[in-house]
């Protein structure tokens, strides 16, 4: 018997009928692939359609891995590289803009070849086979439109404005283009080298991000990425990049930050210290959202000058009134700010291996107060396989219908080459929460509360500690 393809294939079941039910009540239809973006998105948006979805698409992928011949699923996954290669030649050659110029009558691939300039033999074998895993449709032999995947990407430009200014393809757009050409670009180089990178003893146990696999790749003994992107050729990619992280960010409500953590609660003139905070987009939410908190946002004064700017477009008036401040901060120097309420972290140990992480929670904790709060919002790695439960509260997850694996599989592989793409970037990592709450008690701070993202998916986890007292015995 079949059973474990019949529990799979039920479970799929299960959650089409929830998404429908959920679609009837809003007199609307579940999307067809081929039709464009459409205001029915927003119904797939919803946390109870999107923990519907997390289970189809995972029963759905084990269903695959299961039926398959285990060859044909393994060359599969072996081949898998030519999908990046494919979006990016795509991307770059503005297939979408050409298509979306073209109408619902499509065009040849010819004739596309004419405007991208490229060779139409080339080109067809790249759209066939994006059009082969559904990124776009070929409505007749060589005849391609776009379709809802493929209109993802699209910078909304027409053809002509694009090739009059290709260094500002990406400016105004909502990431998604820039974010395709640094991934299938910077990022699969490096990935790449993973395996040599892992073998080779002079980088095996590496953890700076100046002897990454990126750095291997782009051939760059200088520094990190970061001083890569400042090479005067690489301009093109520093834009890029920049769009990009602002797409990732804007995938995210404006509001994430204050899902979890009861701000609220805080008392009246309270300090929150946005560590690494960027351009002060999660300070600029709280300060919006609680006329009692005070933000002070620390960066590099490259990105503060950047953040400045945002702020005075965004909330004029916090800087106005000093709600929000900006200060120039390296958070491997001792920490300026000794009576934080809040230390905040977001979006930050996981690009730094365990010996920084371990430095930059060692100056928060030198300069916290018995009453500091520490919050660190980052993607918590969840195995494949259940693990035993915790007693910090908000830490355990809902155990998904078995067969399915604990983690929901490929369903949430995000944080999973979200981790790679780390360890490629700059020899760190995403963490579980056992791995972090190790990190925290090295450092004295005891995790005491998670806040689990939600079915949305938009919301990264929080992780919520205070100042402990480590035992001199203990310490390393
Ligand atoms: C992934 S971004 C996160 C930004 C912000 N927390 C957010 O979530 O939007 C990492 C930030 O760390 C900053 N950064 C990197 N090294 C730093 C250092 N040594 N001191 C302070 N900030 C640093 C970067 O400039 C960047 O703004």
């Amino acid at each position: 018997m079949a059973t474990q393809l019949r529990s799979l294939l039920s479970i799929i079941q299960k959650s089409i009928d929830d998404i429908e039910a959920e679609f009837v009540k809003h007199g609307s239809e579940f999307p067809s692939i081929d039709e464009p973006p459409s205001e029915c998105d927003a119904i797939r948006l919803q946390p109870s359609v999107q923990a519907a979805t997390a289970l189809l698409t995972s029963a759905a992928y084990q269903l695959i891995a299961t039926a398959q011949l285990p060859p044909s699923y393994i060359f599969n996954s072996l081949f898998g590289y030519y999908l990046p290669s494919a979006l990016r030649a795509a991307m770059e050659t503005n297939i979408v803009e050409i298509l979306r110029e073209a109408g619902p009558q499509g065009m040849h691939v010819k004739d596309i070849a004419k405007k991208a300039q490229v060779d139409p033999t080339k080109l067809s074998s790249i759209l066939c086979y994006l059009a082969t895993h559904h990124i776009f449709r070929e409505i007749g032999p060589d005849i391609y439109v776009n379709n809802r995947l493929s209109s993802v990407w699209d910078t909304e430009k027409s053809l002509e404005e694009i090739k009059e200014s290709p260094m500002t393809k990406f400016n105004g757009t909502n990431g998604i283009a820039a974010l395709i050409g640094h991934c299938a670009d910077e990022d699969y180089k490096g990935a790449g080298q993973i395996a040599d990178h892992i073998m080779a003893p002079e980088t095996a146990f590496e953890d700076t991000p100046e002897r990454s696999p990126l750095m291997t790749a782009l051939g760059y003994d200088k520094g990190s990425m970061w001083s890569w992107f400042e090479e005067p050729s690489n301009e093109m990619r520093l834009r890029r990049f920049g769009i990009a992280m602002n797409g990732v960010n804007s995938l995210q409500p404006p509001d994430a930050i204050l899902k979890g953590f009861d701000w609220a609660s805080l008392p009246q003139g309270s300090v929150i210290v946005d560590v690494g905070g960027g351009i002060g987009v999660s300070s600029i939410s709280i300060a919006r959202a609680f006329d009692h908190l005070k933000c002070i946002v620390q960066d590099r004064a490259m990105v503060l000058k950047l953040g400045t700017e945002h702020c005075q477009k965004l909330l004029p008036a916090a800087l106005e009134s000093g709600k929000i401040e900006y200060h120039e901060h390296n958070f491997f120097d001792t920490q300026p700010q000794t009576s934080a309420t809040v230390f905040l972290l977001k979006q930050i140990t996981h690009d730094w291996s365990d010996r920084y992480v371990v430095q930059i929670l060692q100056r928060l904790r030198d300069a916290a107060t018995p009453t500091t709060t520490l919050v660190i919002v980052d993607t918590i790695i969840v195995h494949p396989c259940p693990s035993p439960p915790s007693d910090i509260p908000g830490a355990n997850l809902v155990p998904p219908p078995s067969p399915l694996l604990a983690n929901l599989g490929v369903a949430n592989a995000s944080t999973h080459f979200a981790d790679l793409s780390m360890f490629v970037h700059f020899n760190a990592q995403e963490r579980t929460l056992v791995h972090m709450v190790e990190l925290l008690a090295k450092t004295g701070w005891k995790v005491i509360r998670v806040y689990r993202s939600d079915d949305s998916g938009g919301y990264l986890p929080q992780i919520v500690a205070t100042p402990v007292t480590i035992p001199a015995s203990t310490k390393e």
